[in-house]
């Protein structure tokens, strides 16, 4: 049927516009993809969970103009015999077009999704199933030509639609007090969200936000100024600094006198008088001595301090800013804020007239927004901090400072570290855990380990120490990262130094023996890259390299919801999946008895070079070093 002018209603038109995006958007998306099969864009990988969508969501939008809305759903399939992808959206389509057709069976549906299916490079074939479901099976030389590319180029990221400024709130300790649990989670996520995103291109900036003002630095200071003599040449040592902190507590909940000189010394603190300043960075720099110390061992570098005390200067204009807006309200002398739909208000200012962590997280968000031009920022702070961050939020967009639907600021909350015994993690003396502590016993029992196994007998001295240090720190981490997030979790060195099951341990393992395999040929890395596609003929070598394709995929969704523990997941599948496939495939043949090496699967070395490159960089994500020996 022809149309004529006179057929072009606004719907109609808004229908054809969209149509001719979406064939846009195919042509396209092949167009990128087929300059990546030619190797000529070596910057990304391919999502290919990405690609199978759009490939039905082109078809099923063209053949159902009218379902605009539908959402087209593609999975992983979950078992070999329905293929690599599932589409299965051919019942809920039936569903929608009952609405406005006769009835269609969703088998109906579904034949005619995959009569319509254009042919594609990376599709062998499509299969349907049951009462509606397709199946869609991947092209070998496909996936084979991905494992080459990554041999060739390195492990790249997927395309992202726009690279962004993104801060990332992470670790902020406490001055003065000790860094716990808690911080060290946010500073283990924080940062590995913080390589995730420099991963896929995004300008990262994260941010300290240490916990650096307040009236507790006022009794600390009246404190010292009595009982530690030299408080304006030095600070006192770490541990003598949170034992003065604890006692000026107790002293201004039972001392009259001493809570005057400290109000005193908070007024002199937030006039900048010099001396009282002078103290306060001693006092600082010490606690940031401390906490550079758990950095370096983390490998957490870049992280830019700005704590409370940064947004002090800021807070006045926002108050008035927000009084203004006709945000504040008066209630016993205080100034609070009500966020729409809040069940807490937050404090703006205090009857005495002094500000608080409301108020910093105010102008530390307008701040982030207006001056570092941030377009997106996340929150990683213990779940416990919910209703402060999302009231402060939610006051912020009131305000006018952001647009939820285009800025995505959010709360990356995370559960509480337990002890073995599920309670809060504490010593047997019932104190809480110091995070030096903990990490001094880590690193002996992972020396213990490496010297159960006999390790010590095969690695220098410097080797020993280096896969210590690797062992210790990365099974910390991973172990934290392996666990949903919003979850409590229990730590345990028992479980995380377990060289079985998903472990740190049992992935640097992994990592290990394809390196050693690699080390038994003199093929170098360049004879890799330039030997080509592997056949993949064996199918655990086919199951494997199907997986190693899947990284780009995880990452996107690593990148939607910040659950790292997807990539560990992956990782540790991928790791199983090699030794099924190592189990059963020769990769290089030794002579039984003379040892000497006698032949050599090249494509099968392509293939663990694919695998290794990409535990390493998924490693890399997470924060942890790889090992080449151990
Ligand atoms: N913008 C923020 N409020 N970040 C989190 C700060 C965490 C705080 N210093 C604490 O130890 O609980």
């Amino acid at each position: 049927m022809e149309l004529t002018d006179d057929d072009y209603t606004p719907e109609l038109e808004k229908l054809v516009t969209e149509n001719s995006k979406l064939k846009y958007q195919l042509a396209h998306l092949n167009k990128a993809f087929i300059h990546f099969l030619n190797g000529t864009s070596s910057d990304h990988s391919p999502d290919v969970l990405q690609l199978v969508t759009s490939l039905f969501t082109n078809v099923i939008k063209a053949l159902y103009p009218d379902q605009e809305d539908f959402v087209v759903s593609v999975t992983p399939s979950t078992h070999e015999k329905y293929g690599d992808y599932q589409c299965n959206s051919a019942m809920n389509l039936s569903q929608a077009l009952k609405k406005t057709q006769p009835k269609v069976s969703p088998r109906e549906v579904a034949e005619k999704i995959v009569k319509n299916l254009p042919s594609s490079p990376y599709v062998d074939k499509v299969e349907l199933a049951g009462p509606g479901f397709i199946n869609l099976f991947l092209s070998k030389q496909f996936i084979s030509k991905l494992i080459s590319l990554i041999v060739k180029n390195g492990v790249k990221p997927p395309h992202i639609p726009k690279k962004k400024k993104v801060v990332i709130d992470m670790s902020s300790p406490n001055i003065a007090k000790e860094m716990h649990v808690g911080h060290l989670r946010s500073t283990i996520i924080g940062e590995s969200i913080a390589r995730l995103y420099q991963f896929v291109g995004h300008n990262v900036l994260k941010l300290n936000h240490l916990g650096d003002w307040g009236t507790q630095f006022g009794m600390l200071i009246a404190n010292l100024s009595e009982k530690f003599p030299n408080y304006l040449t030095v600070s006192p040592p770490i541990g003598d600094l949170q034992a003065f902190y604890k006692e000026s507590k107790a002293r201004f909940d039972n001392d009259e006198e001493f809570k005057k000189r400290a109000y005193a010394a908070v007024v002199q603190l937030q006039s900048y008088e010099p001396n009282t300043t002078k103290a306060w960075n001693l006092i600082c720099d010490e606690s940031r001595k401390e906490f550079m110390k758990i950095y370096k061992h983390f490998d957490i570098e870049d992280l830019v301090d700005r704590g409370e005390s940064f947004y002090q200067p800021l807070m006045p204009a926002v108050v008035e800013e927000l009084e203004k807006l006709n945000m504040l309200e008066l209630d016993e002398g205080r100034k609070i804020c009500w966020p729409p739909g809040a069940q807490v208000p937050l404090t703006i200012v205090k009857s005495d007239g002094g500000m608080t962590y409301d108020t910093s997280d105010m102008a530390a968000l307008k701040h982030r927004l207006v001056e570092e031009k941030a377009e997106e920022i996340l929150y990683v702070v213990d779940s416990g901090q919910a209703i402060h961050l999302n009231g402060v939020f939610d006051a912020g967009a009131k305000a006018g400072w952001f647009d939820p639907a285009k800025i995505r600021v959010e709360h990356i909350g995370f559960g509480v570290v337990l002890g073995e015994d599920k309670k809060k993690f504490k010593t047997r003396s019932g104190d809480t855990v110091r995070l030096m502590d903990l990490l001094e016993e880590g690193l002996k029992r992972a020396g213990q380990k490496l010297i159960d196994k006999g390790r010590d007998k095969v690695l220098t001295n410097e080797e020993l120490s280096l896969a210590k240090e690797a062992v210790a720190y990365g099974c910390i981490k991973y172990a934290d990262l392996s666990h949903c997030r919003t979850n409590d979790y229990v730590f345990s060195f028992d479980k995380m130094l377990d060289d079985k099951g998903n472990t740190a341990v049992y992935l640097q393992y992994a990592y290990m023996r394809i390196r050693s395999i690699s080390r038994l040929t003199t093929l170098t890395p360049e004879d890799l890259a330039n030997h080509g596609p592997p056949s993949l003929e064996h199918p655990k070598e086919w199951k494997l390299a199907k997986h190693v394709c899947r990284f780009a995929e995880i990452i996107n969704r690593c990148l939607v919801d910040l659950y790292l523990h997807n990539l560990c997941d992956y990782l540790y599948e991928l790791a199983t999946t090699f030794t099924e496939f190592y189990d059963a495939c020769y990769v290089v043949e030794k002579d039984r008895n003379t040892g000497e090496v006698i032949k050599i699967n090249v494509d099968r070395l392509v293939l663990c070079e694919a695998v290794a490159r990409v535990i390493k960089m998924g490693f890399h994500i997470l924060g942890i070093n790889t090992v080449e020996k151990m």
